[in-house]
């Protein structure tokens, strides 16, 4: 059978509002966390947890990161973007103060899903960046919608949050979704020789602040 190259995305899910389903302790490399996951405004379970340090509920300009799920950079370490070096930055920044969250999105590839992420990767060996081998397969270069994100921290009760992230449309999401950005925090990883085309994009066609 042919592989067919036109298949769609499944778009993602746009939750408006969420409710802490269950918490757990995590304890893990970087310091003590708490594990949170949520149910939707029609009952469904998320995939999508909050990974919280100290008590964030009612609690003014908590550190917050939104962290969007890559596989490969996150699980396996892949130096061809700086998830990985991000997630684990903004891990070591809120385990070293006593109030923070991070979110994690399963919002794979800026919503693609993995395995047309792996088609652009492999157009990205036949030259093209990571922008243009969105659009070379129909999708728009970013598929992503904040509003579980702020459904998840309107949950959890945060009176406001300073957002570490170099992506302003994460900004006017949570803002959009009702949750208060008390300001921006960079969060810049190193750059790589395997990573550093990829960073340009972003950098030149995404509008991230680098
Ligand atoms: N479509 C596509 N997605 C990618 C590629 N490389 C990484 N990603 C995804 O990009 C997402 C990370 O988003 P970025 O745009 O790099 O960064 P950001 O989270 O928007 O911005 P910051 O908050 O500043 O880090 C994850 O979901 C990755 O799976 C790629 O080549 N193509
Ligand atoms: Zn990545």
């Amino acid at each position: 059978m042919p592989v067919p190259n036109n298949l769609q995305v499944r778009p993602l899910r746009v939750v408006r509002g969420a409710q802490v389903f269950a918490r757990a302790r995590l304890p893990s490399r970087h310091g003590e966390f708490e594990i949170v996951s949520f149910i939707d405004d029609v009952g469904r379970t998320l995939d999508d947890v909050a990974i919280v340090r100290g008590d964030v509920a009612g609690r003014a300009e908590v550190p917050t990161r939104i962290h969007s799920e890559c596989l490969t950079g996150d699980v396996f370490g892949s130096f061809r973007c700086d998830c990985r070096d991000q997630l684990e930055l903004a891990l070591q920044r809120i385990a070293g103060g006593d109030a923070g969250i991070i979110l994690y999105l399963r919002q794979e590839g800026r919503g693609i899903g993995i395995a047309q992420k792996i088609r652009a990767y492999h157009l990205q060996e036949q030259g093209l960046d990571t922008v243009e081998a969105n659009l070379h397969m129909g999708f728009d270069d970013d598929l992503r919608d904040y509003s579980v994100a702020a459904a998840m921290l309107r949950a959890l009760g945060v009176g406001s949050v300073v957002l570490h992230t170099n992506n302003m449309s994460k900004v006017a999401g949570l803002q959009q979704g009702g949750v208060a950005v008390a300001r921006r925090e960079p969060l810049i990883a190193e750059a790589r020789e395997q990573n550093r085309r990829y960073l340009a994009t972003k950098r030149d066609k995404s509008g991230h602040l680098l």
